[in-house]
């Protein structure tokens, strides 16, 4: 019973909307006892009904894209039920007297007028709920590509299909809804047809649905049960007010329009949410593209695009610098003897020990297999050599063991370290950089390793 919007938790949103809903209850026990008295105003509904259609509009091409993205059919459903709403509501809004030229405009009140109103709040309210069995009933499995499309399809059948009962073949077979609400908006016949009463239930059937369906697992769940709540109230205010205009009418459409206006922020938050999930995966992606998995030091290709960005740099922000290559000294050896396992050990435990050796603005890589490089920016001969033989002599002060020829003599793991300076003038080519560095390396593991050497052939042995 997952659907896409199940990732989000819950409970602040819970918290959030039971306090809402209780101020919404609130709110409508304090307007009952005022419930029929008038409000003198002009007429607000085509300014409502356009909310209500925008509104709605909204939410449904929100909860549709939703649908695109993950494919679940629930989804799709509830998106359908807020299409249907708001197509229902521009239609409403199309037949408004004077908007269009008679005969077409429909007068409040009349039969067509009544039966649409209830129409759209009845559907809607089924939709609701059949997005809601859908959901107990789906599986976990998203709908395929070619699938979405086609259930897509079906969602847009039933709307039109459901409109065009509605609008065109309904209304002519049901009895006169014109004589429930009079000329002067009297609701007292609307009250006892019972109409009212099959949309209160049809909502709180919509809420319950919600309820059993979701169980408020997830946020935007905590929404759509206010959502709800909110057209429930909407029809307890409806059922309260005598007449069309009094404080009850008034601010039982104002419970529709929050119950709207709590759904696009739900789903503008989820939007937000989603953002910010993506936002984290590429950082984390990114993260592990430029890292190595063993010894979490830079990978060689972000060492390349640093030494890259060293070199481009502008001419008045130019200033020396080291490439600095160490390498474990034999440690084929060391994997002989100890086994692959012990071997990674050791990598990272080299690895860790030369990152504490650099300064933060250092770029420490796993040049591959077991070497390492490091650029130190704005790092000259003296202040590079110092540098690498803190390096070089921390490394043996760990003290791991290592195989040695003489199993008489007690070896420990040692680096050797190659350096090239560079000045900040006349760079050469990035391989040239790496290849110097390389060189000095060679000639530090040929002079006997455990040593620093930095070209053009300055060497300094263990122990100075
Ligand atoms: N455990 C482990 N071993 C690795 C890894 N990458 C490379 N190696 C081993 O590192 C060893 C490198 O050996 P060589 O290139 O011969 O160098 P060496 O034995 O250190 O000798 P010198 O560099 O000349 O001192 C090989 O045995 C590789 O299998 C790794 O990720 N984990």
């Amino acid at each position: 019973m997952k659907d896409n919007f199940s990732v989000t938790s819950s409970r602040p949103a819970m918290i959030l909307a039971g306090v809402l809903m209780l101020l919404m209850t609130i709110a409508a026990a304090l307007l009952l006892p005022h419930a029929n008295q008038p409000v003198i105003s002009s007429n607000l509904r085509p300014v409502m009904i356009t909310a209500q259609a925008l509104n709605n509009s909204i939410i449904a091409y929100l909860i549709l894209l939703h649908f695109y993205v993950k494919r679940r059919p629930a989804t799709g459903l509830l998106g359908t039920a807020f299409a249907f709403s708001a197509l229902m509501a521009m239609y409403r809004l199309l037949i408004l007297p004077g908007l269009l030229p008679k005969p077409y405009g429909i007068t409040p009140g009349s039969h067509l007028s009544v039966w649409l109103w209830f129409a759209r709040l009845a559907g809607f309210a089924l939709l609701i709920m059949l997005a809601m069995l859908c959901l107990a009933r789906q599986s976990k499995r998203p709908l395929s590509l070619h699938q979405s499309g086609s259930f897509l399809l079906c969602c847009l059948l039933l709307t039109i299909t459901l409109i065009w009962l509605a609008i065109q073949i309904l209304p002519p077979y049901l009895p006169d809804l014109g004589r429930l609400i009079s000329d002067q908006g009297d609701y007292h016949a609307l009250h006892s047809s019972g109409l009212l009463l099959v949309l209160l239930l049809c909502w709180t059937g919509a809420l319950a649905s919600v309820l059993l369906a979701t169980r408020l697992r997830s946020a935007f769940h905590c929404w759509l049960a206010l959502c709800c709540y909110g057209y429930v109230l909407y029809l307890v205010l409806i059922f309260s007010s005598s007449h069309r205009l009094t404080v009850g009418w008034y601010a039982s459409r104002f419970f529709e329009q929050f119950a709207a206006t709590v759904m696009l922020g739900a789903l503008l938050f989820e939007v937000f949410r989603l953002q910010k999930r993506l936002q984290n995966s590429y950082s984390q992606a990114y993260e592990t593209s430029i890292r190595d998995s063993l010894t979490g030091l830079f990978s060689r290709r972000h060492f390349d695009n640093v030494l890259d960005a060293i070199r481009h740099r502008p001419p008045e922000l130019a200033r020396p610098f080291t490439v600095l290559m160490a390498d474990i000294d034999h440690f084929k050896r060391f994997n002989d003897n100890f086994g692959h396992v012990q071997g990674d050990n050791c990598l990272r435990q080299v690895a860790a020990c030369i990152t504490q050796q650099l300064r933060d603005g250092d770029t420490l890589a796993r040049y591959g297999g077991e070497e390492f490089i490091a650029i130190l920016d704005g790092c000259n001969e003296p202040d590079a050599m110092q540098i690498a033989e803190r390096i070089r002599s921390a490394v043996e002060q760990l003290a791991i063991p290592a195989a040695s020829d003489n199993p008489a003599q007690r070896a420990v793991v040692t680096v050797s370290i190659g350096l090239y300076c560079q000045p900040a003038t006349a760079l050469p080519e990035e391989h040239q950089l790496i290849e110097h560095a390389d060189r000095a390396l060679y000639l530090a593991k040929h002079r006997g390793r455990n040593q620093t050497c930095l070209l053009p052939g300055c060497t300094v042995p263990a122990g100075r």
